[in-house]
């Protein structure tokens, strides 16, 4: 087991967080894409206040049969049918979680760190065009805090430093990738970026994270 699997398991275990089965975790799949899928439509949406109300209340019926059958936390984690957790209310890749773009992390073999090719609609927009900065600090934040973990030595965000390069686009394909640069007692420090299509990185991060005492 993995460092970052077995601080996963030790939360999971602490905070009784609920685990969702596979059938459930594959129904709240869909139903936080349908979410997102609402939440493009509300941003785009041209019709007039009376329709705008209707909706609002259908949402709201809605909103209701789920609250009905509401638990006190999200779930922290879960085990995948390829036995590893997952986040899957985490607010940048938790599948279950419809702020979540998702930003689906992958691990680079032999020590490479993590890496994630995604795509982030107007929805994230900041400036015109552009994807909002605290999005893109959003994801490398995770990126970074998952390099650390599946270097054996996850943390708490100590520090975070962003350069912003050039305007990160959205509607188009991005990676983010991110390493650990060095490991210093219980100090990991990662390095990360965020790379548009042109293979140029717009944004680049070093963090460092730090271990609770204990
Ligand atoms: C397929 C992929 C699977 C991946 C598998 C997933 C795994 C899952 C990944 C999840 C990825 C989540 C990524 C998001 C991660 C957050 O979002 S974390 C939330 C944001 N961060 C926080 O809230 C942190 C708040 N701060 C704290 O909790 C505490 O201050 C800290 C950072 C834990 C440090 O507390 P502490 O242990 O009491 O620290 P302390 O003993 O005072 O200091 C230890 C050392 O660190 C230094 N230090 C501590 N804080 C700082 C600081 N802010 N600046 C500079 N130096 C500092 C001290 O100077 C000291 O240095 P030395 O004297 O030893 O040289």
């Amino acid at each position: 087991m993995s460092g970052a699997e077995a601080v996963m398991r030790r939360d999971f275990a602490a905070r009784e967080r609920h685990a969702p089965d596979e059938a459930q975790v594959a129904a709240l799949t869909g139903l936080a894409a349908r979410v997102r899928e609402l939440t493009e439509a509300v941003v785009h949406t041209d019709v007039d206040p009376a329709e705008a109300d209707a909706v609002a209340a259908e949402i709201a019926a809605l909103t209701a049969r789920l609250t009905a059958a509401r638990r006190e936390h999200p779930p922290v984690a879960a085990l995948g049918a390829d036995g590893r957790l997952r986040h899957l209310a985490n607010p940048v890749s938790g599948e279950l979680n419809p702020i979540a773009p998702p930003v689906l992390l992958e691990i680079v073999p032999d020590g490479g760190g993590v890496r994630a090719e995604f795509t982030l609609s107007d929805v994230y927009e900041g400036p015109p065009s552009f994807v909002h900065g605290g999005v893109s600090a959003l994801i490398l934040d995770q990126l970074l805090g998952a390099a650390a973990a599946v270097n054996g030595t996850p943390g708490m965000t100590a520090t975070l430093e962003l350069r912003y390069r050039r305007p990160t686009p959205h509607g188009v394909p991005l990676t983010a990738e991110a390493k650990v640069s060095r490991v210093d007692g219980r100090k990991t420090y990662v390095d990360a970026a965020i790379t548009g299509p042109d293979g140029k990185a717009t944004v680049q991060a070093t963090a460092m994270f730090v271990m609770p005492q204990g």
